[in-house]
C-alpha cells in the first residue's frame, strides 16, 4: 500500500462529524478502492473542550483553521466551517496558496467568491471541489462538469433548500406551523447556521449561482439573481393552491433566453401531478434540460450529516485518483460574465391573493386594473367570509379598519411587468387591507 492520503479537516458540526463518521465506517473500502488510506491528521472547530465523537482519535489539534490549511502535515483542506468571509476564506485561501487541494460544502463562500477562488486553484493547479455545496448527496456537479460536458444547457432548476422544502412540506401534509417546522429543521441539522439564509431564499440562491456558472460557462454572480423567500407564504396560500390543483415550492431557475440569463429563486405553483410535486422534505431536485440528453432529474437527500459528507467524500476519492479540473469546468479566462434578463421580462400565469374590502364596486375595480394590462382571467374566486378559516369570523387584519375577504386568482398568460403594474395600481386604489400576495407559476 502506498502513503495515506492526509486531510486536514476544519469544521466538526453536523457535515464535518458526518465526514469523520464516514470515513472511519467505511475505511477499508476507501483503502481497497484507492490502494492507500485516507487519513485525517489534522483538525480544527471553534471550541476544543466541545464534546465530540471519540473517532476524531489522534488527529491534531488545531485553534486557527488558517494555520490547519497551511500545515505541511495534510495534503488536502477540507473546509466545513461555513460562512462566505471570516475564517472558512481565509483558510481556503491559504490552503490554495500552500499549493494544496481544497473541498468545500460552502456555497455562500463560493457563491461570492467563487470564480477568484477557482483562479487561485488554477494558478497552483490543484483541486477545488464542491459537490456537497449544491444539493447535499445529490451528484448534480459531477453531473454537469463531466457527464453533460457536452450538451448545451438551456435550463436548470430545482428544489434546492432542504429546510424550505421540509417547511412548506410540513405546513401542506401536517398542518404545521411555520416555525415549528423551522425549529424542527434546525434540530435535524438541515438549517444553515442563521437559518434567514435558508427561508429567506439565500441559501438556493447561492446554490443557483453556481449551477448557473457551470451550465452557461459564466462567472459566479450571486447578486444577479432574483430572491424571494418563503416567509409570506401563509397557510391560506398553501391551501387555496391545493383546492386549484398546486402545491407550493421554493424553486430556483435559470434560464438561458435571447434576451439573457433569467436567474430567479421564488416561491412558485406547481402542478400536483409535476415530478416536482412529490419531493418533500428535505429531499431536494435537480433537473436540468440539455441539447442531446433532453431533460434530466436528479433527486436526493439535500442535507444533513451523512448525506453531505458522502459528497464531500466523492471529492476527496477523486483528488486521491489524481483528477483535478477546473472548478467551474472551463478556466476562469474562459468563463463570460452574465448577461441577466430582466425580470420584468418573464412570461407565465400568476396566482394573486388579494384581501379585498367587502364594498360595492370592489371587485369591479380590480378587474378594470387588470383589463387596462390586458391581464386576462383564468379564475378568480371570492371566499365566503369564514372560508379561510371556518367557524372563525373574518377579522379585519392588522390594522385594518373594517372586513375584508379573501379573493383568489389565477392569470392566463402574460408578464411579469403587467402583473406589477396591476397590483400596484390596485393598493393604490385603496381596495384592499393588505398587500396583495402574487406568486408565480411553473409549468414543470
Ligand atoms: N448541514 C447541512 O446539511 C449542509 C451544510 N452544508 C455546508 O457545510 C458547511 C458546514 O455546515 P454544518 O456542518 O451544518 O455547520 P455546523 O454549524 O454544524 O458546524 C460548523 C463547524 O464549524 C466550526 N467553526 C465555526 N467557527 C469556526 C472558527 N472560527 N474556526 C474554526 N471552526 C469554526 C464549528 O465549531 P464548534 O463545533 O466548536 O462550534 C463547527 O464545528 C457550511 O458551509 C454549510 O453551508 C452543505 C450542505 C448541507
Ligand atoms: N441549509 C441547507 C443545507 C444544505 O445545503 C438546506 O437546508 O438545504
Amino acid at each position: 500500500m502506498s502513503e495515506p492520503l492526509t486531510l486536514g479537516v476544519a469544521g466538526l458540526g453536523t457535515v464535518g462529524m458526518g465526514l469523520i463518521q464516514l470515513l472511519e465506517a467505511h475505511a477499508e473500502r476507501l483503502e481497497k478502492t484507492l490502494g492507500r488510506p485516507i487519513r485525517v491528521t489534522g483538525v480544527s472547530a471553534r471550541s476544543r473542550g466541545k464534546a465530540r465523537d471519540a473517532l476524531i482519535g489522534d488527529a491534531q489539534w488545531f485553534d486557527d483553521p488558517v494555520a490547519l490549511a497551511q500545515d505541511p502535515s495534510n495534503a488536502v483542506f477540507v473546509e466545513l466551517i461555513g460562512g462566505e468571509e471570516g475564517p472558512a476564506k481565509d483558510a481556503v485561501e491559504a490552503a490554495l496558496k500552500a499549493g494544496k487541494h481544497v473541498v468545500t460544502a460552502n456555497k455562500a463562500l463560493l457563491a461570492r467568491h467563487g470564480t477568484a477562488l477557482a483562479r487561485l486553484a488554477e494558478a497552483h493547479g490543484v483541486a477545488l471541489n464542491f459537490e456537497a455545496a449544491v444539493a447535499g448527496a445529490i451528484p448534480v456537479i459531477k453531473t454537469l462538469r463531466e457527464t453533460l460536458v457536452a450538451n448545451g444547457v438551456r435550463r436548470v432548476y430545482g428544489i434546492l433548500n432542504g429546510t424550505c422544502n421540509y417547511i412548506l412540506s410540513e405546513m401542506t401534509d401536517e398542518k404545521r406551523d411555520f416555525s415549528e417546522a423551522l425549529r424542527e429543521a434546525q434540530e435535524k441539522g438541515y438549517a444553515e447556521a442563521d437559518p434567514s439564509f435558508d427561508i429567506g431564499g439565500f441559501d438556493a440562491a447561492h446554490k443557483l449561482a453556481l449551477l448557473t456558472c457551470l451550465a452557461f460557462g459564466t462567472t459566479v454572480a450571486c447578486d444577479e439573481i432574483h430572491v424571494e423567500g418563503i416567509e409570506t407564504i401563509t397557510r391560506a396560500d398553501i391551501e387555496a393552491a391545493a383546492e386549484l390543483g398546486y402545491c407550493i415550492k421554493l424553486l430556483g431557475v435559470a434560464v438561458q433566453s435571447a434576451d439573457g440569463i433569467e436567474a430567479r429563486v421564488t416561491p412558485v405553483l406547481v402542478n400536483e401531478e409535476s415530478p416536482l410535486a412529490e419531493v418533500s422534505g428535505v429531499t431536494n431536485c435537480v433537473g436540468i434540460d440539455a441539447d442531446f440528453v433532453g431533460n434530466l432529474l436528479l433527486v436526493g437527500p439535500g442535507a444533513g450529516g451523512k448525506p453531505t459528507a458522502s459528497a464531500v467524500a466523492s471529492d476527496i476519492v477523486d483528488i486521491a485518483r489524481g483528477i483535478v479540473m477546473p472548478p467551474f469546468i472551463r478556466p476562469t479566462d474562459r468563463l463570460a460574465p452574465i448577461a441577466p434578463m430582466n425580470l420584468t421580462s418573464h412570461q407565465g400565469n400568476y396566482y394573486i391573493r388579494l384581501s379585498v374590502y367587502d364594498r360595492p364596486g370592489a371587485m369591479a375595480a380590480i378587474t378594470r386594473r387588470m383589463s387596462d394590462e390586458n391581464v386576462s382571467l383564468e379564475s378568480i374566486v371570492q371566499r365566503r367570509p369564514g372560508a379561510v378559516h371556518p367557524g372563525q369570523p373574518d377579522e379585519p387584519p392588522p390594522g385594518a379598519a373594517e372586513a375584508a375577504v379573501t379573493v383568489i386568482i389565477l392569470t392566463h398568460d402574460t408578464t411579469e411587468a403587467a402583473i406589477r403594474a396591476v397590483l400596484q395600481a390596485i393598493e393604490k386604489d385603496g381596495k384592499v387591507a393588505e398587500p396583495p400576495q402574487m406568486i408565480r407559476i411553473e409549468e414543470l
